[in-house]
């Protein structure tokens, strides 16, 4: 394979940072100039030095070089000034304008998508990680391929270079084009097997319990505090790329699976979107969310919209979902928005305060509209137990000779079909 994915680079790149708004973006000012710190903490990620940064106000964007030509010469002298080989830019750039900036400033150009791409490659650790990244990094190379002059052809390694080996691909689209497919063939396998896996655990009752959240958000140290999972936890983003589950009891009648996801950022990059699918689809079978909120970050309001719209994307809207306010520990109580106790748990994963009521909203959340019930059916009503076997959890089942005794929990529909059945105790 030509990747060289998992050499991990120490050598630090200083990079020059460039944003552009436009009111066409749909973004206020503020907004980009957040996107712009965030820029700066990928690329830290991504193991470069943010050096300088600008930012440009502009009605539109340029057709040739993306921001306007007299501000691509400014950029150009901050990165010889600062002595930067690498420009990294917060928006999507076309295949033609990242190669007319390459030439304009004799650097490096990424974007965005590249450089979350980049740190995908340097992260994914598990077969199936590999695949997703290897798949979202062809796509993205494919139509660029033309252009891409100095990113491919870098020797030694650095950001952005962590993609398919340039003389083969080059020469090649058609070697791409079936690599692609082969990897989209690979990973549908990977989907069938986990559909497999889904059928088995339903047989098994146990929830599904996903953590989703922006990146960092602190859902990794929660899985961890919950479960004793031994999972990283660090500042980096993006730290998890291959979702763990584990099994958690929550109470005397209640276990769960819990399982960790990918953290969400802004402007993710939809070739990871689509790659990742396999991996994020598992949310739209969750029974329930636990949307982890860092509320020590001053955008944190914004980081949960995020969060909100993938969830959409994936089709998981409908799930149930609990707010998990994470970090309570490391801000001023009074800034701690109010939360009401209906409205989601105020916790800290790192210190373990207010795990316990957590662990009761998680209880509460699963069980709602949920009736544990004794019934006596009459043998002569077998369409009822096999309803039963089908929508309830049935916890015991006896033969009387009245009929078939069977003790189990059932949800609000099935209560009311089987309520004339409910035996006095
Ligand atoms: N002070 C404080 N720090 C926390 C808390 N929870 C998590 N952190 C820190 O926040 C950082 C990110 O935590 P992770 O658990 O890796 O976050 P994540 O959401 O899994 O991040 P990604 O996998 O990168 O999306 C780490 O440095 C944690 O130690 C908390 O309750 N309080
Ligand atoms: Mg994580």
């Amino acid at each position: 394979m030509p990747f060289t994915n998992q050499t991990e680079e120490k050598q630090i790149e200083r990079a020059v940072l460039v944003g552009l708004s436009c009111p066409s973006f749909n973004t206020d000012q503020d907004a980009d100039e957040r996107t712009m710190d965030e820029l700066r903490a990928l690329a830290e990620t991504a193991g470069a030095e943010a050096v300088a940064m600008t930012l440009q106000r502009r009605p539109a964007p340029d057709a040739r070089t993306f921001i306007g030509e007299g501000k691509a010469e400014e950029v150009k002298q901050l990165a010889e000034m600062n002595d930067a080989s690498l420009i990294l830019f917060d928006n999507e750039l076309s295949p033609s304008q990242m190669s007319n900036l390459e030439e304009l400033t004799g650097r490096t150009v990424l974007d965005r998508s590249a450089l979350i791409l980049d740190i995908f490659a340097q992260r994914a650790r598990t077969g199936e990680g590999k695949l997703q990244v290897e798949l979202a990094q062809y796509q993205y190379i494919l139509p660029r391929l033309a252009g891409m002059g100095k990113a491919m052809s870098r020797l030694g390694g650095g950001i952005g270079t962590r993609g398919p080996g340039e003389s083969k691909l080059e020469s090649d689209r058609r070697h791409i084009r079936s690599r692609i497919d082969k990897l989209r063939r690979d990973l549908e396998q990977v989907r069938q097997v986990r559909s497999v896996q889904r059928r088995q655990r339903k047989k098994a009752e146990l929830p599904l319990v996903a953590i989703v959240g922006y990146t960092n958000a602190g859902k990794s140290t929660l899985l961890n505090t919950l479960t004793g999972a031994g999972i990283e936890a660090n500042d980096r983003l993006f730290d998890t790329l291959d979702p763990t589950t584990r099994k958690k009891r929550i109470s005397d009648t209640q276990e769960i699976l819990l399982s960790d996801t990918v953290g969400f950022i802004r402007k993710l990059p939809h070739h990871l979107v689509s790659a990742f699918k396999a991996t994020l689809e598992e949310l739209a079978y969750a029974d329930l969310l636990l949307h982890v909120v860092d509320v020590s970050d001053e955008n944190w309001q914004i980081h949960a919209q995020t969060v909100d719209k993938v969830v959409a994307q994936l089709g998981a809207q409908d799930i149930p979902r609990v707010m998990v306010y994470n970090k309570a520990d490391k801000c001023d109580p009074d800034v701690i928005p109010f939360i009401r106790p209906d409205e989601g748990v105020k916790i800290s994963a790192k210190s373990g305060e207010g795990i316990d009521d957590l662990l009761t909203a998680i209880e509460k959340a699963l069980g709602k509209g949920k009736h544990k019930v004794k019934l006596c059916i009459p043998y002569s009503d077998g369409a009822v137990l096999d309803m039963l076997h089908r929508e309830a959890q049935i916890d015991s089942t006896d033969y009387a000779a009245e009929g078939t005794i069977v003790e189990a929990v059932v949800d609000d529909k099935t209560y009311g079909r089987v309520s004339t059945y409910i035996m006095e105790d």
